[in-house]
């Protein structure tokens, strides 16, 4: 029997910006739950802008983005809090919370007025904390923590708020090798295992090709998307970067000095 396949987000010819500063546009992909994505491009091409496009954060310039085929404008705030979840660069202003606490409030969205945790609240948080490997962190002052601990907590407390799609800025600046693999293996098990989207911008694209399902890459014209596959095949690495600088391997799946 055919699978059916379910978009859990899909954009069609998005144009991002700031009111008259158009920082992106003919931007286009789809993806289906149960899928890691990343998305790539040189400083300053619009990745955050872009992420928070689709938060909500801030408003698109023309196009459109659906959540399950519902037009993201549509949404009231209570009920994009239960379909979308966002992890951004900057530290939370909570951080005097506790790991436990911070977690918790990823379940806002399902609690009265009092915040009282209900049992299936209490099982999500548990959930979240066995994932992230943070039982042994759970009653730590946030501030406390280590970047990598941190922001293993705030991709916990998505994941707390159980939302069919994850959206994270940076996920993996300032970590260690190991540590940004580490948070990408979580996120791919993450978008796999719990059937989730999950999309986030990085540098890390080399980490990225052999991570994730979909790469979309900003390059300021067609903006690609695809497996990484199929755009190493299609020599989209290549055109990234200048190529006096660095260069891309398609064997490899890796950059190199241009020497
Ligand atoms: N609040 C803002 N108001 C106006 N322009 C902005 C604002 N924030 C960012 N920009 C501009 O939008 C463009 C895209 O910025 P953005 O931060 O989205 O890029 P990025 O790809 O995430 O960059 P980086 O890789 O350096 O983090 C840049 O030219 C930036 O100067």
């Amino acid at each position: 029997m055919e699978k059916r396949v379910q978009k859990s987000l899909s954009v069609c010819n998005l144009s991002i910006g700031y009111g008259k500063n158009l920082v992106g546009e003919h931007i286009n992909f789809d993806l289906e739950l149960g899928t890691l994505c990343a998305i790539v491009g040189i400083n300053g091409i619009g990745k955050s802008t872009l992420l928070r496009t689709m938060g909500k954060f801030q408003f698109k310039l023309s196009g459109n983005i659906k959540l399950h085929d519902k037009e993201l404008d549509l949404y009231s705030p209570l009920d994009l809090s239960k379909k979308l979840s966002v992890v951004l660069t900057e530290p939370p202003a909570s951080k005097n919370l506790t790991v436990l606490e911070l977690i918790a409030l990823g379940r806002q969205p399902y609690t009265n007025w009092l915040s009282t945790l209900s049992p299936e609240d209490e099982k999500h948080i548990q959930i979240s904390l066995d994932a992230f490997l943070l039982n042994d962190l759970k009653h730590r002052k946030c501030h406390e923590l280590s970047d990598g601990q941190l922001q293993r907590v705030l991709i916990a407390r998505a994941m707390a708020q159980d939302t069919p799609i994850i959206l994270l800025d940076e996920p993996t600046t300032h970590l260690d090798l190991y540590h940004k693999v580490q948070i990408l293996k979580m996120l791919q098990q993450l978008a796999h295992d719990q059937q989730k989207t999950v999309l986030f911008t990085t540098h890390e694209i080399e980490l990225a090709i052999q991570l994730c399902d979909k790469i979309l890459i900003l390059d300021g014209n067609n903006n690609p998307f695809g497996a990484p596959c199929e755009l190493i095949e299609q020599n989209h690495f290549e055109k990234l970067f200048p190529s006096e600088m660095v260069q891309f391997d398609a064997k490899t799946g890796s950059f190199k000095i241009t020497k």
